[in-house]
């Protein structure tokens, strides 16, 4: 069966000033990828998103979503659209409970139990008031939110932020969970790495200045080497980069370097040996 693209950009540039975020990205995101947006703070993730929202126009280019301007979506496709945008606030004020039935009207698909799903693993009173919760588990309610409407597409921006290290493990076996054996499309942003894998098919890694490499994670794992160097001449287009710390040298490339011993590294390892510690 062939997959819709869910989400297309095509030839989308963005830059703040002189300052150039995307130059002439193309991408397109199929229905039941779960995608990866990746990169260091301030590369460009969250203003990605703001674009594909409508809520930052491009200065050129275009993006769909299924098959409509992000400028000008209808209500129907804003439906199946589950935004969980970085720094969202809740209103605190409200119980548990008294958040749920709020919310329940706006979606035509809103399914409670999920919500309460959610709030169960926390063994949560629902009477209790999200003012008084701790900021894993007001996230993960505002996560269970974002669930219970049954889009078809979630965006999850920065999902982890301010999470520790149990609350994201919650939230991504979550996440696997909920997504098996559905075709859901799910675009997520983050500078966490290591709890991608194994969730994440597709990835894209922004860099300062516009660059962008797309690949599947699988893909990047076994194809991204990293090298013991020791003194060795390498021919330099071989080399993707070097990282150095206290006279320990490692280098990263896609290519096959017989010579060099070959280091066994994660993928945390592998992203900042791609696009750099500092
Ligand atoms: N309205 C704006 N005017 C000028 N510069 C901006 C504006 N919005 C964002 N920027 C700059 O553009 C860059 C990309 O910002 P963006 O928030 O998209 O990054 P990010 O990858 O989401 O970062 P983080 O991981 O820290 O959330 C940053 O350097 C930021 O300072």
């Amino acid at each position: 069966m062939k997959r819709e693209d869910i989400i297309q950009i095509k030839d989308l540039s963005h830059s703040y000033g002189e300052k150039i975020i995307y130059d002439k990205l193309n991408l397109n995101i199929k229905e039941g990828s779960i995608y990866g947006i990746l990169g260091k703070n301030g590369v460009g993730k969250s203003t990605l998103i703001n674009i594909l929202m409508g809520y930052l126009k491009p200065k050129n280019g275009e993006c769909l979503i299924f098959g409509e301007p992000s400028h000008n979506l209808s209500t129907k496709t804003k439906e199946n659209i589950a935004l969980l945008h970085e720094g969202f606030v809740a209103y605190d004020y409200m119980t548990i409970k008294e958040y749920e039935k709020f919310y329940a009207p706006f979606y035509e698909k809103w399914n409670s139990s999920v919500f309460y799903d959610l709030v169960d693993l926390m063994k949560l009173n629902y009477n209790q008031k999200l003012s008084t919760l701790s900021f894993g588990q007001k996230s993960q309610v505002v996560l269970g939110a974002i669930f219970a409407q049954d889009a078809k597409l979630l965006i999850l921006d920065d999902y982890s932020m301010g999470l520790d290290a149990g609350y994201r493990k919650l939230f991504i076996d979550y996440l696997k969970d909920y997504v098996k054996n559905t075709n859901k499309t799910i675009l997520i942003t983050s500078h966490v790495m290591g709890d991608l894998v194994g969730l994440i098919n597709d990835i894209a890694i922004v860099q300062r200045g516009g660059i962008v490499h797309q690949d599947t994670m699988d893909n990047f794992i076994s194809n991204f080497k990293c090298y013991k160097l020791n003194n060795e001449e390498i021919d330099k287009t071989k080399i993707h980069r070097i990282e150095e710390y206290k006279g320990n040298k490692k280098l990263y490339t896609f290519e096959t370097i017989e010579n060099l011993e070959e280091i066994q590294t994660d993928f945390e390892d592998k992203f900042l040996g791609f696009v750099g510690k500092y």
